[in-house]
Parts: structure tokens; C-alpha cells; sequence
């Protein structure tokens, strides 16, 4: 505005003709005294933005000073994730806001503009935050962390180059609430009031109390808590009335969103679920594990894999679960991430009705389908599946390739449909999807597992290996026993892949059985050489 003012004086003055008239020279005095103070105004209001932009450039460079170091090391660390979502969310978009009161016509600043422009849909949003912040609750509750820990920037041993502030704690201890998980959120509350700062910390100390109220309330036992307190009311008392009616609310909204975690993701025995993706047995499944074996295979002396076996790594004997060891090769995985990054979407699943396609809250990854016809490297995986398992592929589906992100986890489900009419459907399709060969395209240092809840085994993500297991019995009956789930990812990029066999073509390869829970075999297995695991 300052400038406007300036630039509309000069206008005015250049009309004028200055030497002809005393009367007009004083003129000039005056324009000078009033756009010298305008300019000082300007320059002032300029350098206090100038000031706050270049607090915020520093404290970015600070935020990203390890990034440089290793990025796909930097990115794996779910605090840095966060951290990194969060600049997009807040700082950039302060930085973007800032920058809209300067000139428009200095070069760099069109830059900058130009790329929030373009890029302005793709930053994270608060949304991003709130998936974020869930993510870091996911690694803690899945791998039994402390939240001091986290604060400090180490998940399991990891450590970030950065830490959580306050209001970082503040932030989960709140999202812990709306989850239902009452500890977590004491835990992560009174970390945000121990480390309070009067002006500093966004929330109020008097805020932050009354969440650590309702959460140690609630984690005795919230329903008999709220009818107490509402029994106990008494309406004259305005302050405990409107909390407890904020309550009654609160805990509204919890029963409601338990209710759509059962629903979606059915019946889920998290302790079990945990206990596996930190690599523990099931301790009755403990007297099984004597029995398993590694092995070489030729498939019953398939050519192809005569000169090199595959190793097979026995999982599970109840169901058949093996892991196939040096399968793919970096080659091909790093060819099949090629041409998947740029078709990466959320995993979305169907809603009420057929065409209502929306976005899986529970399945927090990015997936991609790849056609054999996209590149030779996804053809040869098809045909190195089908030499492994004996097989036909001809039905077989895409190749489905996931990408986790921050604790990215997909929750215990079963790879088939387990209700009648959903899978006469399937029927009218290839049939069901009878196989599940699961392909690791990374490592994973900390979590990223792969567990069989009913099973009581999880298979480690080992780049270039696969995991392999019948969805249904010979009989055609769905094997209730392979209900499984990709655990959150706590360190590291986990990538994987689907390959999903039907049951068209495959009815000489993998023959029916009468009795109806009569146990396949995973391969018609020879044993090159066979030692004890
Ligand atoms: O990524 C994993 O470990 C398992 C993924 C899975 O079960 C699926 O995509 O159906
Ligand atoms: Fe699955």
C-alpha cells in the first residue's frame, strides 16, 4: 500500500514543469515530506516481514540439516516423516503466505510463487498431519515404545536428528484421545504439561489439564466414569454441567468410532497382532516351530530351476506358509519400483454402494497395478512365480505393488471374500484368488512384518524374497487360518508386492480334495537337500 502511495505522488509530480515557478518548488518539499515517511513505513513494514521470513528460512534449515546426509535413510525415521509433513503443512505455507505481501515483480520471489502455484494441491495438509500423527501412535502402541523416547527422536534404537516439541506432544497425546487409547494419551499429556512454555506452547496449560482429566478417566473405566458424573450433576454448577456434557459427546464419538473400527476391519486380536509384528511366537504355536525346515527346491526337477534351487523357508505348518529366499533380483526390483512410482494412489475400497470408491482409512499405503505388457521385468516375474509354485499364471491378477507410509500398516484381513454371496461373484470372474505370493521389493529394519494372526507366525520383509500360502483349502473351503496383516512400519521404506492366483486353470496343478479341510501341500516338492532350520 506504502509503495502505492509512492508511486501515485511521482505520477502526479511527473506532470508537472518544476523551474518555471517558485510556488511549485515548495510543492516538491512537501511531496518529499509526505512520501519519505510513507517510504520509511514501507521499508520498516518490509524489513519486520523480511525479519520473520528470515527467522523461518533458518528455522528450516535447521529442521532439513540432516536430511542431506542420506535421504532414504532421513525419510524412513517416522519422526522425520512427521517433521517433514509438518514444514509442508505449517511453515512452508507461513513462508507462502509471507511471501504474498511482497513485490510480485522480484525475480526470485515469482520463483518461489510459481512453485507453490503448481504445487499448491500436492503439499500436505492438515489432513497429512493427522495421518502423521496417527502414524507415530501406530509404531508406539505396535512396538511397546515410551513416548520420553519418541520425544527424544528414538524408535526402537533409531534415532532422528530431531525431536518432538511440546506442542508435538500435545498434538498426539490429543489424536490418542480420539482413537480410544486412553494411556497413551495420559502418557503423551503429561509429557506436553511437564515440558509447558508460558508463551511459548500453542495450547493453554488449562486445556491441556482437562484432557489429561478426561483421559485418566476414561482409562479406568469410562462408561461407569460418565454415568457417575452425570448422576452426580447437579445443574446449578454451570462449569461441570458444560464439561460434562463435553464429555458425554466425547465419549459419544469414541463408542462411535470403535464401532467403525470393528466393522471395517472385523474382529482383531491386536495383543496377538503386536506380539508378532515385534517378531514374537504365539506361545502355543511354539512346539510347532521344532518341525520346520529349510529347503532347496526344483519343483520336481523343473528345468529352470535345476542349476539354482529356490530356497524355501518354512513358516508355518498349520497352514502351509513358506518364504521363498533370492527370488528377484535388484535389477528387476528396482525396474518394477520404476514404473510403479508414477501410478502410486491410496488404497481405496468399494463404499455402501458399487461405484462409492473411497479411500481405506485403515490401509495406509499407496498402491499401483503393473501389467505384464508394462515392461519385461514385470513378465518375468509372472513366469518366475509360476516356475516356483507350479502354477499356471494365465489368470493370475496384475501384479499390485504397495508403497507404506508414515507406520504404514494394512490390519489383519483375509486376501479372499469369506461371505457366500461375495464369493459367488468371484465365480462368474477367474474364481477365487486360491494363492497369495507376496513379494518383499525392500528391506525393512524395524517392523513392516507380515503376521498370520491365526497362524502365530509373521514373516520378516527380506528384499527379493516371497512370501507364498493357499487362501483356500483343495476343497475349495476359504482357510480361515491365513488371516494376516502388513505391520506398521517403524523404520525404513517397506515396498511390496501382490501377486494374486486364481483358481481358473489351475484345476490339474492343484487338484480338488473330498474331504473338505483336507491340507494342500504347498509344493509337489522334491528335496534337492534338505538340513534342519
Ligand atoms: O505387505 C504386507 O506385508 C502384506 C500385504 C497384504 O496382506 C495385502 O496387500 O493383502
Ligand atoms: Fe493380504
Amino acid at each position: 500500500m506504502y509503495m502505492a502511495i509512492v508511486i501515485c505522488t511521482v505520477c502526479y509530480v511527473g506532470k508537472a514543469e518544476w523551474f518555471s515557478s517558485m510556488e511549485q518548488i515548495t510543492d516538491l518539499l512537501r511531496h518529499e515530506n509526505t512520501m519519505l515517511p510513507a517510504l520509511q513505513r514501507f521499508v520498516d513494514a518490509k524489513r519486520k516481514q523480511l525479519a520473520q521470513l528470515q527467522e523461518l528460512v533458518y528455522l528450516t534449515i535447521y529442521r532439513k540439516a540432516s536430511v542431506s546426509i542420506n535421504k532414504e535413510e532421513y525419510i524412513s525415521h517416522p519422526i522425520n516423516q512427521y517433521h517433514l509433513i509438518k514444514r509442508f503443512a505449517n511453515d512452508w505455507t507461513q513462508i507462502a503466505a509471507l511471501l504474498q505481501t511482497f513485490n510480485k515483480t522480484s525475480k526470485f520471489i515469482n520463483i518461489i510463487s510459481a512453485i507453490f502455484k503448481k504445487a499448491k494441491t500436492l503439499f500436505p495438509k492438515d489432513e497429512d498431519m493427522k495421518g502423521g500423527t496417527e502414524g507415530i501412535l501406530r509404531v508406539q502402541i505396535t512396538y511397546n515404545l515410551n513416548a520420553s523416547d519418541l520425544v527424544e527422536g528414538n524408535i526402537a534404537g533409531k534415532y532422528s536428528f530431531l525431536n518432538l516439541s511440546t506442542d508435538d506432544c500435545y498434538r498426539i497425546g490429543k489424536t490418542a484421545l480420539r482413537g480410544g487409547l486412553f494411556g497413551r494419551c495420559v502418557e503423551w499429556i503429561e509429557l506436553a504439561l511437564q515440558r509447558f512454555e508460558e508463551g511459548k506452547s500453542t495450547f493453554t496449560k488449562r486445556n491441556a489439564t482437562e484432557y489429561l482429566d478426561i483421559c485418566e478417566f476414561a482409562q479406568t473405566n469410562y462408561k461407569s466414569t460418565v454415568l457417575l458424573r452425570l448422576v452426580k450433576m447437579k445443574p446449578r454448577n454451570r462449569i461441570r454441567f458444560t464439561r460434562t456434557i463435553k464429555w458425554k459427546l466425547l465419549f459419544k464419538r469414541l463408542t462411535f468410532s470403535r464401532h467403525a473400527r470393528v466393522q471395517t476391519q472385523e474382529v482383531v486380536d491386536d495383543e496377538t497382532f503386536f506380539k508378532l509384528c515385534r517378531g514374537e511366537q504365539t506361545l502355543t504355536k511354539k512346539k510347532q516351530h521344532k518341525k520346520l525346515r529349510c529347503y532347496l527346491s526344483t519343483n520336481m526337477g523343473n528345468p529352470k530351476l535345476l542349476i539354482r534351487p529356490v530356497k524355501v523357508e518354512e513358516l508355518s505348518k498349520s497352514p502351509d506358509i513358506v518364504q521363498f529366499h533370492d527370488v528377484l533380483s535388484d535389477t528387476v526390483i528396482n525396474e518394477i519400483k520404476k514404473l510403479a512410482k508414477p501410478q502410486l494412489f491410496r488404497a481405496i475400497h468399494a463404499g455402501s454402494d458399487d461405484t462409492d470408491l473411497q479411500k481405506a482409512p485403515y490401509r495406509i499405503t499407496k498402491l499401483a497395478w503393473l501389467l505384464d505388457d508394462d515392461g519385461p521385468e514385470v513378465a518375468k516375474i509372472t513366469e518366475r512365480i509360476s516356475d516356483i509354485t507350479g502354477l499356471t499364471l494365465n489368470t493370475s491378477e496384475e501384479i499390485q505393488v504397495a508403497n507404506y507410509g508414515v507406520g504404514g500398516e494394512y490390519p489383519p484381513h483375509f486376501d479372499i471374500p469369506t461371505t457366500d454371496e461375495e464369493r459367488d461373484d468371484l465365480k462368474s470372474q477367474d474364481g477365487e484368488r486360491i494363492a497369495t505370493f507376496l513379494i518383499y521389493l525392500s528391506d525393512v529394519e524395524v517392523g513392516g512384518r507380515t503376521a498370520f494372526v491365526n497362524a502365530g507366525v509373521s514373516a520378516k520383509p527380506i528384499k527379493g524374497s516371497a512370501v507364498f500360502w493357499y487362501n483356500v483349502f483343495p476343497s475349495g473351503e476359504p482357510d480361515l487360518r491365513t488371516y494376516h496383516g502388513a505391520c506398521p512400519v517403524a523404520f525404513g521404506n517397506k515396498w511390496a508386492g501382490n501377486k494374486w492366483i486364481r483358481e481358473a486353470g489351475e484345476m490339474f496343478r492343484r487338484k480338488c480334495e473330498l474331504d473338505r479341510y483336507a491340507d494342500s501341500k504347498i509344493l509337489n516338492v522334491r528335496l534337492v537337500y534338505r538340513n534342519r532350520a
